[in-house]
């Protein structure tokens, strides 16, 4: 189990030492992120529009991942994050230290909270923001807080609005009525920020491991150094394979979330997902994570359940315990028997 003195200063070391080096990095092969694997491109400047519909139920169907773009995010707000992400990593380990998250808490600096499952540590860093962020800006910059506040503060208030509404596309290609979804307009959010130093063994390290998101949908914004990966499973253009999310100015990447695969039924997937490192670059990305309201019981709305209700909290619990057995240990219907059911 990981503990606090397993933070360093990455920036010091020249060699992967044996806490950080991962057996190996390729369970699956690398597949170039072109032809069928060129990761889905949607504009939001026509939401209503049939082929912007069709083109998001393809993406959630096949991929789970896709970039948005006609966002209305405005450009200088992600640049400004970015900087504050960059400053706020930047100081030093023991300043980092004074805005840990606590041992049963949510919101802090700290490891990846999935690092409980692994015998290696990640060549990463996080800081989780949920809930008010002036109490954590107190603790990193006592007296210039201002400026991280206000941008963090903007950035969460935007990136709600855009959650709702990619949300509702995403109901409204599920085939799922709105007024179906009471909570629909009082989506929740947690800001993740990640970082991610230049390593001097990039195959030997591993940025964050794979997994997927517990969320309806995550929204990511990465620096421009790529890094993240997602898994596309076995299909009639190969086996399963890591393809690469590169950073594409202007725009968004959205994850499909274990929420969103259990309100769709499974229509939908939550991606599998990771990040490598870079050896010469420090890479960072900023992830809104997108779930309903807290005492809502999250269930499957379209044809025979294969999920149990559940909240949010209670979701997270199971990851927290299970991992990626999370999702299975709500199945009320095996894979099988789901088969029989839509035959
Ligand atoms: C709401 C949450 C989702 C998250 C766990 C958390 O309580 C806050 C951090 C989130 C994050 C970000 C990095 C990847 C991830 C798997 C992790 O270890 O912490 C996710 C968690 C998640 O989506 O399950
Ligand atoms: O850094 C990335 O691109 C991935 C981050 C991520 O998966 C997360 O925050 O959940
Ligand atoms: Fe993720």
């Amino acid at each position: 189990m990981p503990s606090l003195s397993d933070h360093f200063e990455f920036e010091s070391i020249h060699e992967v030492p044996e806490s950080h080096a991962w057996p190996s990095l390729d369970d699956h092969p690398s597949g170039d992120a072109t032809g069928h694997d060129t990761i889905p491109l949607i504009s939001l400047s026509n939401p209503d529009n049939n082929t912007t519909k069709l083109l998001l139920r393809h993406a959630c169907q096949h991929w789970g991942v896709f970039h948005v773009t006609g966002h209305n995010i405005p450009p200088s707000l992600l640049s400004n994050l970015e900087l504050q992400t960059r400053r706020l990593f930047s100081l030093p380990t023991n300043q980092k230290l004074k805005a840990a998250r606590p041992p049963d808490g949510v919101s802090g600096y700290g490891l990846a909270r999935i690092s409980s499952f692994f015998s290696k540590l990640m060549w990463y860093e996080g800081f989780t923001i949920s809930g008010p962020v002036l109490p954590h800006a107190l603790q990193l910059w006592p007296s210039d807080h201002y400026l991280f506040c206000e941008v963090i503060e903007e950035y969460k208030k935007e990136m709600r609005k855009l959650a709702e509404k990619i949300m509702q596309l995403i109901l409204s290609c599920i085939g799922i009525k709105e007024e179906e979804v009471k909570w629909r307009r009082e989506l929740t959010g947690v800001l993740q920020l990640n970082s991610y130093p230049a390593c001097p063994d990039p195959g030997k390290a591993m940025g964050l491991a794979a997994h997927t998101d517990s969320s309806l949908l995550t929204i990511l914004h990465q620096s421009s150094t790529s890094g993240l990966q997602v898994l596309r499973r076995e299909d009639r253009h190969g086996p399963a394979r890591w393809v690469t999310v590169p950073p594409l100015a202007g725009a968004l990447v959205v994850h499909v979330g274990d929420l969103s695969h259990i309100i769709s039924n499974a229509r939908f997937h939550s991606v599998v997902h990771r990040a490598v490192v870079n050896r010469f670059r420090h890479r960072y990305s900023m992830a809104y994570i997108c779930g309903p309201p807290a005492d809502v019981k999250v269930k499957p709305f379209v044809g025979s359940p294969v999920f149990r209700p559940v909240t949010w909290g209670e979701y997270l619990c199971l990851k927290g315990k299970l991992f990626n057995q999370a999702l299975n240990s709500i199945r009320v219907v095996q894979d099988d028997e789901q088969l029989c059911l839509e035959l």
